[in-house]
């Protein structure tokens, strides 16, 4: 049976999953897991990057004794997050994360360069801590050697490519998280390049998703126990690929990607970059098969998992089950937080946090694990209406559905709270959106499936989606109305 595999790795965990066609469907096996702790140095916050090429390598192995049909490899990541390379394609220093620090302050001095409506209509994306664009201007500032050294970027998935294939290639969805890049050419956008002094050289050919790289190298066949099996340039944005793997059909289509961040957005055919998308601050990332994911990134499990690391730290082991048995336990409405404040996007004492934002803005102060947890869980779920309101200002239109897919959406406590707040149905699956949408990709490239919708087809077929209808309840209402008051 032909079996192909996705590494997917997220800002917390990875894994590589082997996804076999078997009588007209998708049959997913997990052969690996494994953590992706980011580690502060001095200097800054990294990625153990070569300790993930051994993990992958790790999976790559365990499947090589599985399977002996593997017909091809496909990596997705995070967005934004990338290496710099030498001439001789030598790796210059750890990736930093998008979560280091060095991004405070530069937002102000990249607009002092290029005014960020300006910046908007040349790459559709608003300025964000975590875009490319942001880091790779603090390491021009630092006057990073890593960067005057630089002849080639590659983000995270292009160089697990890289070092897979010995193929260097820029895959297309990926960079489109940069900030760097014009999203209706899908090419580099050379002003806003030109205008934070970045050197040009750097900046590679873009290839489009599906792109076949090339054959393993020998040196990782020998590790692996693989023959020749080619690396293709899959949907390389973990978001990207979640999209593809979530069966939608016809166009503007809303969908919500759901894992450490809740991505929410339309699938459209051309990047929208009005004064009134950039107010909402809605971005234009690219997708499979010539679409666009007209999104909003919302801080999604990230607070949760936060909140569960940090009562680790303090002695209490709480897995994902009980989080959510101590939130539905917990009073409903007490209080509401923005997730996307500033002050949340930063590891640390979540639950702090949370505490400290319901106290400066008057409202009761969670005290309870279950509290803590329902002020979140409530507060993401108001935060997707806004968002979803602001889609239908945006683009005319009613949205009689919302295709969830990712892990998040096995928190059922939210997913029915998403659709309450929001007044839609909520159509949930598949939970490995982002695995499957990687794999589609894979096929499309290798001439086993004909288009992106037969894929979706596929999916659709393959795995147990569940309809969430929102229960009337003008406690929704009421509660959206203080939400509202509470945002910056
Ligand atoms: C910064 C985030 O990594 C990015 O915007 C998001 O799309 C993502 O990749 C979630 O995994």
């Amino acid at each position: 049976m032909p079996t192909f595999l996705s590494i997917d790795l997220g800002a917390g965990s990875g894994r590589v999953i082997a996804g076999s066609l078997v009588s007209g469907k998708i049959g997913l096996q997990e052969i690996h897991r494994f953590d992706n702790p980011g580690t502060d140095l001095p200097g800054g916050s990294f990625w153990d990057i070569l300790g993930l090429f051994r993990e992958i390598q790790e999976g790559l192995r365990l499947a090589a004794s599985r399977f002996d049909d593997i017909v091809a490899i496909g990596i997705d990541t995070w967005g934004c997050d990338h290496g710099l390379l030498d001439a001789h394609g030598r790796l210059l220093g750890l990736p930093h994360q998008y979560r280091d620090p060095r991004h405070e302050g530069m937002p102000e001095k990249m607009h002092a360069l290029m005014p960020e409506p300006e910046l908007y209509r040349h790459t559709g994306i608003t300025t964000n801590f975590y875009n490319s664009a942001v880091h790779l201007f603090a390491e021009k500032q630092l006057d990073s050697p890593a960067l005057k050294n630089a002849d080639r970027l590659l983000f995270i998935p292009d160089l697990i490519a890289y070092w897979l294939s010995g193929k260097m290639a820029v895959e297309r969805t990926i960079a489109s998280t940069s900030q760097l890049l014009d999203p209706a050419t899908g090419e580099w956008s050379w002003k806003v390049i030109d205008a934070f002094g970045l050197p040009r050289r750097i900046f590679g050919k873009i290839v489009a998703p599906g792109t076949v790289l090339g054959p393993l190298r020998e040196e990782v066949r020998r590790a692996t126990g693989l023959g020749g099996v080619p690396v293709v340039a899959s949907a390389s944005h973990d978001t990207a690929a979640a999209v593809a793997g979530i069966p939608m059909e016809g166009g503007d289509q809303l969908w919500l990607s759901s894992g450490t961040w809740s991505i929410m957005g339309l699938e459209t055919r051309q990047p929208i970059r009005s004064d009134a998308a950039f107010a909402a601050r809605c971005c234009n990332e690219l997708g499979v098969d010539g679409s666009v994911r007209f999104l909003k990134n919302i801080a999604g499990l990230w607070l949760i998992q936060e909140c569960r690391r940090q009562w680790a730290l303090e002695g209490a082991d709480l897995g994902y089950a009980e989080l959510v048995a101590l939130a539905d336990a917990a009073e409903p409405f007490r209080a509401f937080i923005d997730p996307d404040d500033p002050v949340f996007s930063a590891p640390g004492d979540m639950p702090g946090r949370i505490r400290d934002f319901c106290r400066r803005t008057s409202q009761c102060v969670p005290q309870s694990k279950g509290e803590v947890l329902r002020v979140a869980t409530e507060s993401l779920a108001l935060k997707y209406r806004v968002v979803l309101d602001s889609f239908r200002q945006l683009s005319g239109k009613d949205f009689p559905r919302l295709h969830a897919g990712g892990g998040g959406i096995q928190n059922a406590a939210l997913t029915q709270a998403t659709a309450d707040a929001c007044g839609i149905e909520v159509l949930a699956g598949p939970v490995e959106a982002t695995s499957c949408g990687n794999l589609i990709v894979q096929m499309i490239a290798t001439g086993h499936l004909p288009d992106l919708a037969a894929g979706r087809r596929l999916i659709r077929g393959s795995f147990d989606f569940q309809t969430y209808q929102p229960r009337q309840s003008g406690d929704w209402e009421k509660a959206l109305g203080r939400f509202r008051g509470i945002l910056a």
